[in-house]
Formats: structure tokens, sequence, C-alpha cells
């Protein structure tokens, strides 16, 4: 079996989430055009990192973006990895992504386990505690945000339930661009999954993004790297390689958690 999944990297307008919604609606339907089965978007989408706005500017209870990913997931039939956004909840702001099926159902949500300091995520957004498996395209998978690619631990807890690809949607700065491809060939190859990452191109009043979504098989091998556009880059992931990696070297079957603390 084979996924065609759209990568949409694309420049974030900063603080303007109406400005960002056309630009999800238009390049969903572009890459529902180009026959993709799912659609990959970038971290805080929404309105960018302008955390010092999150109490004029979080989609209240996510509704806005859930109405939006329900209204194009059916009209164009597509799976939609919604990257993430920032949401307003109970008196809390979160980064959250949404999973939709075709149906325009949410079959997946996750907030930001690992909040990023650097970026003063700490100051101003409450940290999830929860795993985010879910089918999309009937193929079982998983989603973290940007920063949690930095601890493994996380992950492999993850996707030792089986997950065939694991998403990244991230907002990941053009100056640490070489540990970003490392890590991400390095979580491809250590848990024998297809890795899915998103970046944003463009600056904010603190960074510049400089891109390199990225599509990677269980081997570590690039199959899409979507350099500095803007735009959709598309990946083809042929699920039958797992069997073959995994079957090969049984890393799942040999680990000693006994060991690990
Ligand atoms: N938005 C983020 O989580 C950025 C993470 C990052 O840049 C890193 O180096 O880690």
């Amino acid at each position: 079996m084979k996924i065609k999944v759209a990568l949409a990297q694309f420049n974030i307008q900063f603080a303007d989430p109406d400005k960002n919604q056309q630009r999800v609606a238009e390049l969903t339907s572009i890459a529902a055009k180009a026959g993709a089965d799912v659609i990959v978007f970038p971290e805080m989408w929404n309105i960018g990192y302008a955390l010092n706005q999150l109490d004029r500017l979080a989609d209240d209870g996510g509704r806005t973006t859930t109405k939006l990913f329900y209204r194009l997931a059916r009209q164009y039939q597509i799976s939609i990895v919604g990257g993430s956004v920032a949401v307003k909840e109970g008196g809390h702001f979160y980064n959250r992504t949404l999973i939709v099926d075709p149906l325009g159902q949410v079959v997946g949500k996750y907030d930001k386990v690992h909040l990023f300091r650097l970026m003063n995520e700490h100051r101003y957004l409450t940290a999830g505690n929860q795993e985010n498996y879910f089918r999309s395209v009937g193929v079982p998978s998983a989603s973290f945000i940007c920063y949690d690619l930095r601890f493994p631990e996380w992950i492999r807890t993850v996707a030792r339930h089986g997950s065939a690809v694991l998403y990244f949607p991230a907002e990941w700065p053009a100056v640490r661009i070489p540990q970003w491809t490392t890590m991400l060939k390095a979580r491809a190859i250590e848990n024998q999954a297809f890795v899915v990452a998103v970046n944003r191109v463009g600056d904010d009043p603190d960074n510049h993004y400089n891109g390199h979504s990225l599509a990677i098989d269980p081997l570590g091998n690039v199959i899409a790297d979507a350099g500095e556009n803007d735009g959709i880059t598309y990946a083809e992931l042929d699920l039958t390689q797992l069997a073959t990696v995994r079957g090969a070297i049984p890393v799942f079957v040999d680990r000693r958690p006994d060991l690990y603390k």
C-alpha cells in the first residue's frame, strides 16, 4: 500500500489567523487536486509565535480550526494532520494538533508535551500529557510537535504501539536546521517508521525559518525535501517497506525494557 502525503510548508503570517486560514484552505484545495491522501501543516500556523497576544488571538476551544478542517476534509475528501494551532481552553493556552479524517471527524488530538523555553512557550502555554496515536487513511500513525523531537524516549513510548508514520509539525528556526535533519533521520531509523515533518518558511520578529520539511523512510533515506519553497511538496510512502525493515532487524522484539530506567 502507498499513500501520497502533502507537506504544506508555508510562510505563516504573524498574529493574523484570518490570512493563515485562507492559506490553509488554498493549500488543501491544491493538494486534493494533486491526489494527496493526507495533508500536513506546520506548528502554530494560526498565529505564529505571537504568544504575548494569545488572549486576543488563540482559537477558543479550537472551534474555528475544527470547523475549518471539517469543511475542508469533507469538501476535498482528504485526511488532515492539522499542524498545530494556539488554543484557549478552560483558562489555559495549548499548542494543539487536531487530526481529521475525510468525513470531517476529529480522530486525534495532541497538546505539545515538551514546551520550548528558548521561544518562551513555558511562560505562556500549558503542556499536554497524553499520547496521540490514530489511524489516518487506515495507517497506524502518531504525532508530536517540534521540540518533542529532542526526546527520543517520548517518541519511542508512543511509537512502540506500532505506528507506521510519525508526524512532526514544527516551527524550527533555520539556525538549527542541521540538528533537525539529523534527529528526524534518527527517529525514523530507531523506530523503523516513516517520518513526515513539516516546518514553515519566512520570518517572525525573533527568528528566520528556512523550511526543509522532510519525508524520511524507515532506513533514514530522505524521500522528499521541501527545500526553502513556500508551497506543497509531495511524498509517496510505500508502506510495504516496513515489514522488510522490521523483519530484518527486529528492534521492537529485541528491546530490554527491564533494563531501561
Ligand atoms: N517550536 C519549537 O519547538 C522549536 C524547537 C527548536 O527549535 C529546537 O531546536 O528544538
